[in-house]
């Protein structure tokens, strides 16, 4: 297995606040992975360094291999764009813009034309469940149909990794396990390696392994001896 993203030794404080004190972990290439743990563990904060929004105190960050804690801004913000993709709590739909032009945005900001970005992202919403749905802005849907178009935009790129803090996390039960079924499908067709942030054990049940963030740190979970 090769990995593809890989947090070493990783330090990282807010102020005074030490947020990770020594987190290491290493993500497998097409691996879905959950990281769980008590809020205020840490472990939004391990999923920042991982993505390269955050740099590490101190530590190291590599993707593909190669270190990206030590590149630039410039050089971060590139591959958080071409390379990554990312979901949140809340979808963060851009409001001003329909369904459809909201999954285009990673292709449009990569450089594709805007009518192949458009047919591109038109392409999602049979798979959505919201065929007929693509001109509606971010108020004309509910809650999961905003995060399953959250999702489609996290995807349409094909990054390698997709970053997903809490995605089921402002929704019902049912609703989330629809999100779910989406995100992991899709996922898995594109060969994305996932790392999903979740305090819900349902949640993270779906992913092919689960760590757990205590203290800023990175901890397989207890086994129970059975
Ligand atoms: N912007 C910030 N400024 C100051 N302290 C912060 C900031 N963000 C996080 N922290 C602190 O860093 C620590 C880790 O926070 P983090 O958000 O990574 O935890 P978390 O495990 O994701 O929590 P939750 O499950 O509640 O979202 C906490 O002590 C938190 O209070």
């Amino acid at each position: 297995m090769t990995v593809a993203i890989e947090a070493r030794n990783v330090e990282f404080s807010f102020g005074t606040t030490p947020a990770l004190r020594g987190a290491s972990i290493a993500v497998d290439s097409g691996e879905i992975l959950a990281v769980m743990g008590p809020s205020g563990s840490g472990k939004s904060t391990l999923l920042h360094c991982l993505a390269g929004i955050l740099v590490p105190d101190s530590g190291e960050i590599l993707f593909d291999g190669a270190r990206i804690d030590s590149m630039t801004e410039a050089e971060r913000s590139g591959l958080r764009r071409d390379r990554f993709g990312f979901v949140f709590q809340f979808g963060q739909l851009v409001p001003e813009l329909t369904a459809v032009e909201n999954v285009a945005l990673p292709l449009l900001f990569s450089g594709v034309r805007r009518t192949e970005a458009l047919r591109k992202a038109h392409g999602w919403f049979d798979r959505l469940g919201m065929d007929g749905m693509q001109q509606r802005r971010s108020g004309e849907l509910s809650g999961g149909q905003a995060q399953r178009v959250a999702i489609a935009r996290g995807l349409v790129a094909e990054p390698q990794v997709l970053f997903a803090d809490e995605p089921t996390g402002a929704l019902d039960s049912l609703t989330g396990e629809q999100v779910m079924d989406l995100l992991v499908a899709a996922a898995r067709e594109q060969g994305t390696t996932v790392v999903l942030v979740t305090h819900e054990p349902r949640v993270a049940a779906y992913a092919d392994r689960e760590v757990i963030v205590r203290d800023g740190r990175v901890n397989a979970p207890d086994r129970i001896a059975s």
